[in-house]
């Protein structure tokens, strides 16, 4: 056996943008590391696939301005950038009315967007409280972590129709229900966003634009450039650590690394048998982070149809559908026309174990808003995050109201030789391609500070 046992610097667990960013800088200076990545590509939750042609990012796609981590990546590879298409009228379904039409930054005035936009100035002040680098420094934490947002939203709502408009928020950044998260939790994202608003828009905000060739080109672009470095096909079972060092085990033989920084969603490392068994704070951060239940739906037509009738191809729901928001993704060639469809939280959980064909009608009886022509597509492409294995759910770990308060102290420190790394544990960019990078970043200058 220690015959076989190949020795680096550090080992990296998971190829995601996480631990490509790790690799890189750790290379760059100088050191041996691997990447050892369990499923047969790079990327993550970032997964750009061919699909006939035709570009489509099947988990992670946008970047906006102040994602400037990726973008710097974004740069360095050459991948090029497309606006989001954002013109035209957007719909809001809600039941017994016709379509609302609205333009991208606004809300119809109906349902009582006054109310939802003092929700959103309310929830953006709070934030402001919380440093996204130091939230356990917060001095509300233990409050504020001990409420759960559908408490605080039932309290400061001014209507039923701007609690649906917040919910939907909610299911729509976190995938889950406001009672599956903290008041805080909903303010350090916030905060580690840059605001609400900019968390939501378009133009200007998180869904500001794409990439021409998919969102993992630079990905893809940074394993390449690690070469035989990274390892797919290779997941990292147990991980035996002490002072001097740490054996990862894998189906293809044993890594022994001076340190090893440990990316993935909190299910996926919750997987690994570390030995001896981590702090408790940590398990207790892992098993109290469970993931956002979403599934992303691309529908593809001929043409984007929509377009020629003015509408944007953005659809809000409040009517009951299981999906809740739609977009155009069409590529950036207009080669044809694509629609994400996204299905969050309660509505993921009902409609998920229905038989495909029922939650495909599902899915194009909504789109039927944008056109007879959306009944007929040329494909129907769905996503379900929850069970890919090596992610278990989307878009990021959704912390259980108390665990900020109960078990954050100290939830990125290295234990021994291990490291942490991962949108996760991100402050700016939390959630976020950007975080993930940033993660990676930082966590390589602290083990080059370990290792002197
Ligand atoms: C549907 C969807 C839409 C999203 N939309 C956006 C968006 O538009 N913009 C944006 O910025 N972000 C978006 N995100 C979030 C973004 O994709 C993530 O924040 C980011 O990709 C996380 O990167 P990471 O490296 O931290 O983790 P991951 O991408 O999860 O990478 C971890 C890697 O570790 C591997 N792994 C896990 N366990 C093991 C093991 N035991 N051994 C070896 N390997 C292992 C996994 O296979 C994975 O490749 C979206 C995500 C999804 C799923």
């Amino acid at each position: 056996m220690e015959d076989r046992m190949e020795h680096v610097d550090v080992a990296i667990v998971g190829a995601g943008y996480a631990g490509l960013a790790t690799a890189l800088e750790l290379t760059t200076a100088g050191l041996e590391v691997v990447v050892l990545e369990a499923a047969d590509r790079v990327g993550g939750r970032v997964w750009t696939r061919d699909e006939g042609g035709v570009p489509v990012d099947h988990g992670g796609q946008w970047v906006g301005p102040a994602q400037t981590a990726f973008l710097r990546w974004v740069d360095r590879f050459g991948c090029a950038r497309f606006p989001t298409y954002d013109a035209g009228t957007h719909l809001e379904l809600w039941p017994g009315s016709a379509p609302l039409p609205h333009t991208s930054g606004e809300h119809p005035a109906e349902h009582d967007s006054a109310g939802y936009d003092g929700l959103v100035a309310r929830v953006d002040a709070l934030a402001a409280q919380v440093d996204p680098e130091h939230p356990e420094a917060c001095p509300d934490l233990a409050a504020w972590d001990s409420r759960t947002f559908e408490d605080w939203l039932q309290a400061e709502a001014p209507s039923a129709d701007a609690h649906r408009r917040m919910r939907l928020v909610i299911q729509g950044l976190w995938a889950c229900e406001p009672r599956d998260v903290s008041l805080f939790h909903v303010l350090f994202y916030v905060a580690a966003g840059g605001g609400l608003d900019p968390l939501l828009a378009t133009a200007g905000g998180a869904q500001d634009s794409r990439l021409v060739d998919g969102a993992d080109g630079p990905a893809r672009a940074a394993a390449a450039s690690l070469g035989d470095a990274v390892r797919l096909r290779t997941p990292v079972t147990a991980v035996v650590w002490d002072d001097d060092g740490v054996t990862l085990t894998t189906p293809t033989g044993p890594v022994r690394a001076r340190r090893a920084v440990v990316t993935g969603t909190p299910p996926a490392q919750a997987r690994i048998a570390f030995s001896p068994l981590l702090p408790t704070p940590r398990r207790r951060w892992l098993a109290r982070s469970p993931m956002g239940d979403v599934a992303k739906v691309h529908v593809t037509y001929d043409r984007p149809f929509w377009r020629e009738r003015g509408l944007s191809g953005q659809v809000t729901t409040y009517d009951g559908s299981p999906v809740a928001y739609t977009f155009d993704s069409s590529p950036a060639d207009e080669s044809c026309g694509v629609i994400a469809a996204f299905v969050y939280a309660d509505d993921y959980r009902s409609w998920s174990v229905q038989a495909p064909e029922a939650r495909r009608k599902a899915v194009l009886d909504v789109l039927a808003v944008l056109g007879a022509e959306a009944g007929e597509p040329t494909g129907y492409l769905e996503r379900r995050w929850p069970e890919e294995p090596w992610a278990e759910g989307a878009y990021a770990a959704v912390p259980s109201p108390g665990t900020w308060h109960e078990h954050s102290a100290g939830r990125r420190d290295p234990v021994g030789p291990l490291h942490w790394a991962g949108t996760e544990t991100a402050g700016v960019g939390n959630g976020y391609i950007d975080g993930a990078i940033r993660s990676g970043e930082r966590v390589a200058a602290e083990v080059l500070a370990a290792l002197g």
